[in-house]
Protein backbone atom coordinates (compact mmCIF):
# COMPACT_ATOMS: atom_id res chain seq x y z
CA UNK A 1 0.00 0.00 0.00
CA UNK A 2 3.05 2.26 0.35
CA UNK A 3 6.20 1.35 -1.07
CA UNK A 4 9.37 4.27 -1.18
CA UNK A 5 12.32 3.12 -3.69
CA UNK A 6 15.29 4.42 -2.83
CA UNK A 7 13.50 8.19 -2.32
CA UNK A 8 16.07 11.04 -1.60
CA UNK A 9 15.01 14.99 -1.30
CA UNK A 10 17.53 17.57 -1.48
CA UNK A 11 15.88 21.11 -0.78
CA UNK A 12 16.75 24.32 -3.32
CA UNK A 13 18.92 25.33 -0.71
CA UNK A 14 20.49 22.47 -0.87
CA UNK A 15 19.62 20.16 2.31
CA UNK A 16 19.94 16.60 1.91
CA UNK A 17 16.96 16.06 3.80
CA UNK A 18 16.14 12.25 2.65
CA UNK A 19 19.21 10.38 1.73
CA UNK A 20 18.52 6.96 0.52
CA UNK A 21 14.85 5.96 1.51
CA UNK A 22 13.20 2.53 1.26
CA UNK A 23 10.36 1.11 3.06
CA UNK A 24 6.97 -0.83 2.77
CA UNK A 25 3.94 -0.34 5.11
CA UNK A 26 1.36 -2.66 4.52
CA UNK A 27 -2.31 -1.93 4.94
CA UNK A 28 -3.85 -2.09 8.61
CA UNK A 29 -0.28 -1.27 10.43
CA UNK A 30 0.08 1.41 12.62
CA UNK A 31 3.42 2.71 12.43
CA UNK A 32 5.57 5.34 14.78
CA UNK A 33 8.24 7.77 12.81
CA UNK A 34 10.35 9.18 15.03
CA UNK A 35 13.78 10.61 15.54
CA UNK A 36 16.12 13.88 16.60
CA UNK A 37 14.73 17.24 14.94
CA UNK A 38 15.82 18.19 11.40
CA UNK A 39 16.22 13.58 10.75
CA UNK A 40 13.44 13.90 8.02
CA UNK A 41 10.15 12.90 9.71
CA UNK A 42 8.31 16.04 8.47
CA UNK A 43 10.04 15.19 4.72
CA UNK A 44 8.84 11.49 4.79
CA UNK A 45 5.60 12.13 5.48
CA UNK A 46 5.20 15.51 2.89
CA UNK A 47 6.05 12.65 0.55
CA UNK A 48 3.52 10.41 1.18
CA UNK A 49 1.13 13.13 -0.01
CA UNK A 50 2.71 14.90 -2.43
CA UNK A 51 3.01 18.16 -0.14
CA UNK A 52 6.67 17.42 -1.27
CA UNK A 53 7.89 15.61 -4.36
CA UNK A 54 11.12 13.39 -4.35
CA UNK A 55 14.81 14.56 -6.28
CA UNK A 56 15.21 10.86 -7.05
CA UNK A 57 13.60 7.62 -6.40
CA UNK A 58 10.03 6.50 -6.59
CA UNK A 59 6.85 6.09 -4.16
CA UNK A 60 3.72 3.93 -4.20
CA UNK A 61 0.93 4.96 -2.60
CA UNK A 62 -2.17 3.48 -2.75
CA UNK A 63 -2.06 2.20 -6.13
CA UNK A 64 -1.08 5.48 -7.19
CA UNK A 65 2.82 6.09 -8.80
CA UNK A 66 2.99 9.71 -6.17
CA UNK A 67 6.58 11.27 -7.77
CA UNK A 68 4.54 10.43 -11.48
CA UNK A 69 1.34 11.53 -11.39
CA UNK A 70 0.06 15.22 -12.84
CA UNK A 71 -0.84 18.48 -10.59
CA UNK A 72 -4.20 18.03 -11.50
CA UNK A 73 -4.67 14.18 -10.23
CA UNK A 74 -2.91 14.79 -6.51
CA UNK A 75 -7.08 15.66 -5.44
CA UNK A 76 -7.12 12.40 -6.28
CA UNK A 77 -4.62 10.71 -4.46
CA UNK A 78 -5.48 12.99 -1.19
CA UNK A 79 -8.68 11.65 -0.87
CA UNK A 80 -7.31 8.25 -0.03
CA UNK A 81 -5.18 9.82 2.79
CA UNK A 82 -6.63 11.87 5.83
CA UNK A 83 -3.94 14.42 7.35
CA UNK A 84 -3.69 15.40 10.95
CA UNK A 85 -1.01 18.21 12.05
CA UNK A 86 0.21 19.58 15.39
CA UNK A 87 -1.56 22.60 15.11
CA UNK A 88 -5.09 21.05 14.22
CA UNK A 89 -5.33 23.60 11.12
CA UNK A 90 -9.16 23.92 11.92
CA UNK A 91 -10.77 27.04 10.19
CA UNK A 92 -11.90 29.63 13.21
CA UNK A 93 -15.01 30.87 11.73
CA UNK A 94 -16.56 27.33 10.88
CA UNK A 95 -17.57 25.09 13.79
CA UNK A 96 -16.79 21.60 14.23
CA UNK A 97 -19.23 20.44 11.69
CA UNK A 98 -18.72 23.07 9.29
CA UNK A 99 -15.12 21.90 9.77
CA UNK A 100 -15.78 18.26 9.27
CA UNK A 101 -17.98 18.78 6.75
CA UNK A 102 -15.75 21.11 4.21
CA UNK A 103 -13.99 17.70 3.75
CA UNK A 104 -17.14 16.32 1.97
CA UNK A 105 -18.23 19.26 0.95
CA UNK A 106 -14.99 20.31 -1.60
CA UNK A 107 -15.78 17.02 -3.53
CA UNK A 108 -19.60 17.92 -4.27
CA UNK A 109 -21.15 15.25 -1.51
CA UNK A 110 -25.09 15.48 -1.50
CA UNK A 111 -26.07 17.74 1.46
CA UNK A 112 -27.76 15.16 2.94
CA UNK A 113 -25.61 12.37 3.09
CA UNK A 114 -22.84 15.49 4.32
CA UNK A 115 -25.06 15.85 7.52
CA UNK A 116 -24.90 12.06 8.16
CA UNK A 117 -21.68 10.93 8.06
CA UNK A 118 -20.50 14.67 9.60
CA UNK A 119 -22.64 13.55 12.97
CA UNK A 120 -21.10 10.14 12.54
CA UNK A 121 -17.59 10.87 12.62
CA UNK A 122 -18.25 14.06 15.52
CA UNK A 123 -19.73 10.73 17.64
CA UNK A 124 -16.84 8.30 16.43
CA UNK A 125 -13.78 10.87 17.83
CA UNK A 126 -16.28 11.51 21.01
CA UNK A 127 -17.60 15.05 20.11
CA UNK A 128 -20.98 14.17 20.57
CA UNK A 129 -22.90 17.63 21.22
CA UNK A 130 -20.03 19.56 20.19
CA UNK A 131 -21.19 20.05 16.62
CA UNK A 132 -21.95 23.28 17.12
CA UNK A 133 -19.10 24.79 18.70
CA UNK A 134 -15.77 26.78 17.11
CA UNK A 135 -12.39 26.16 17.42
CA UNK A 136 -11.72 28.63 20.28
CA UNK A 137 -14.47 26.95 22.00
CA UNK A 138 -12.77 24.05 22.45
CA UNK A 139 -9.93 22.46 23.71
CA UNK A 140 -6.96 21.13 22.33
CA UNK A 141 -7.45 17.88 22.57
CA UNK A 142 -11.15 18.39 21.41
CA UNK A 143 -9.39 20.35 18.27
CA UNK A 144 -7.40 17.86 17.61
CA UNK A 145 -10.73 15.50 17.32
CA UNK A 146 -11.78 17.42 15.39
CA UNK A 147 -9.55 17.47 12.87
CA UNK A 148 -9.24 13.47 13.03
CA UNK A 149 -12.67 13.39 12.23
CA UNK A 150 -12.33 15.82 8.92
CA UNK A 151 -9.52 13.50 7.98
CA UNK A 152 -11.62 10.66 8.76
CA UNK A 153 -14.16 11.61 7.04
CA UNK A 154 -13.90 10.27 3.42
CA UNK A 155 -12.74 7.16 4.78
CA UNK A 156 -9.30 7.23 3.78
CA UNK A 157 -7.36 3.80 3.76
CA UNK A 158 -4.50 5.41 5.19
CA UNK A 159 -4.08 8.15 8.43
CA UNK A 160 -1.11 10.68 8.59
CA UNK A 161 -0.41 12.53 11.46
CA UNK A 162 2.58 14.85 11.96
CA UNK A 163 3.42 15.27 15.94
CA UNK A 164 -0.30 14.87 16.37
CA UNK A 165 -0.02 15.15 20.35
CA UNK A 166 2.60 18.17 20.28
CA UNK A 167 0.69 20.60 21.30
CA UNK A 168 -1.12 18.70 24.15
CA UNK A 169 -0.89 17.57 27.30
CA UNK A 170 0.22 13.87 28.09
CA UNK A 171 -3.46 12.61 29.32
CA UNK A 172 -4.90 14.25 26.55
CA UNK A 173 -2.20 12.57 24.11
CA UNK A 174 -3.08 9.49 25.41
CA UNK A 175 -6.43 10.22 24.47
CA UNK A 176 -5.72 11.29 20.87
CA UNK A 177 -3.52 8.05 20.63
CA UNK A 178 -6.07 5.97 21.68
CA UNK A 179 -8.57 6.97 19.03
CA UNK A 180 -6.12 6.30 16.56
CA UNK A 181 -5.42 2.93 17.76
CA UNK A 182 -9.31 2.75 17.61
CA UNK A 183 -9.05 3.89 14.00
CA UNK A 184 -6.58 1.69 13.26
CA UNK A 185 -8.44 -1.42 14.80
CA UNK A 186 -11.10 -0.56 12.38
CA UNK A 187 -8.78 -1.41 9.40
CA UNK A 188 -7.40 2.13 8.80
CA UNK A 189 -3.26 2.46 8.30
CA UNK A 190 -2.05 5.18 10.96
CA UNK A 191 1.64 6.39 10.52
CA UNK A 192 2.14 8.68 13.14
CA UNK A 193 5.39 11.14 13.80
CA UNK A 194 6.12 11.91 17.31
CA UNK A 195 8.95 13.17 19.30
CA UNK A 196 6.67 11.36 22.26
CA UNK A 197 8.80 8.91 23.73
CA UNK A 198 6.47 7.50 26.78
CA UNK A 199 3.97 6.94 23.99
CA UNK A 200 6.19 5.53 21.80
CA UNK A 201 7.75 2.82 24.40
CA UNK A 202 4.53 1.72 25.54
CA UNK A 203 3.00 0.44 22.45
CA UNK A 204 4.90 -1.24 21.33
CA UNK A 205 4.21 -0.55 17.22
CA UNK A 206 6.57 -0.93 14.49
CA UNK A 207 9.10 2.06 14.42
CA UNK A 208 10.80 3.84 11.68
CA UNK A 209 13.97 5.32 13.48
CA UNK A 210 15.22 8.37 11.30
CA UNK A 211 18.94 9.74 11.31
CA UNK A 212 20.25 12.28 8.97
CA UNK A 213 17.51 11.71 6.39
CA UNK A 214 17.98 7.49 6.31
CA UNK A 215 16.23 5.13 8.28
CA UNK A 216 18.95 3.82 11.01
CA UNK A 217 16.24 1.06 12.76
CA UNK A 218 12.69 -0.09 11.91
CA UNK A 219 11.78 -2.73 14.05
CA UNK A 220 8.14 -4.66 14.37
CA UNK A 221 7.75 -3.51 18.19
CA UNK A 222 10.06 -0.90 18.78
CA UNK A 223 10.73 1.83 21.26
CA UNK A 224 11.80 4.91 20.88
CA UNK A 225 15.46 4.83 22.12
CA UNK A 226 16.05 1.20 21.23
CA UNK A 227 19.32 2.75 19.29
CA UNK A 228 20.59 4.09 22.37
N1 LIG B 1 10.95 23.54 2.74
C1 LIG B 1 12.22 23.35 3.13
N2 LIG B 1 13.22 24.00 2.51
C2 LIG B 1 14.51 23.79 2.86
N3 LIG B 1 14.91 22.95 3.82
C3 LIG B 1 13.95 22.28 4.47
C4 LIG B 1 12.56 22.44 4.17
N4 LIG B 1 11.86 21.63 4.98
C5 LIG B 1 12.74 21.00 5.76
N5 LIG B 1 14.02 21.37 5.47
C6 LIG B 1 15.26 20.87 6.06
O1 LIG B 1 15.30 19.46 5.83
C7 LIG B 1 15.78 18.77 6.99
C8 LIG B 1 14.75 17.77 7.46
O2 LIG B 1 13.61 18.49 7.94
P1 LIG B 1 12.28 17.79 8.44
O3 LIG B 1 11.28 18.87 8.71
O4 LIG B 1 11.90 16.72 7.50
O5 LIG B 1 12.77 17.14 9.82
P2 LIG B 1 11.96 16.53 11.04
O6 LIG B 1 12.63 15.26 11.38
O7 LIG B 1 10.52 16.48 10.71
O8 LIG B 1 12.20 17.60 12.19
P3 LIG B 1 11.26 18.05 13.40
O9 LIG B 1 11.25 16.91 14.37
O10 LIG B 1 11.98 19.25 13.97
O11 LIG B 1 9.92 18.38 12.85
C9 LIG B 1 16.14 19.86 8.00
O12 LIG B 1 17.51 20.14 7.89
C10 LIG B 1 15.29 21.03 7.56
O13 LIG B 1 15.92 22.26 7.92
Amino acid sequence: MIELYDVWKTYGNGVEALRGVSVKIKKGEFVYVVGPSGAGKSTFIKMLYREEKPSKGAIFVNGFNVDKIKERQIPMIRRTIGVVFQDFKLLPNLTAFENVAFALEVIETPKKQIARRVLEMLDQVGLKGKEHSKPNELSGGEQQRVSIARALVNNPAIIIADEPTGNLDPDTSWEIVRLLEDINYKGTTVIMATHNKDIVNRTKKRVLAFEGGKIARDERRGGYDDAN
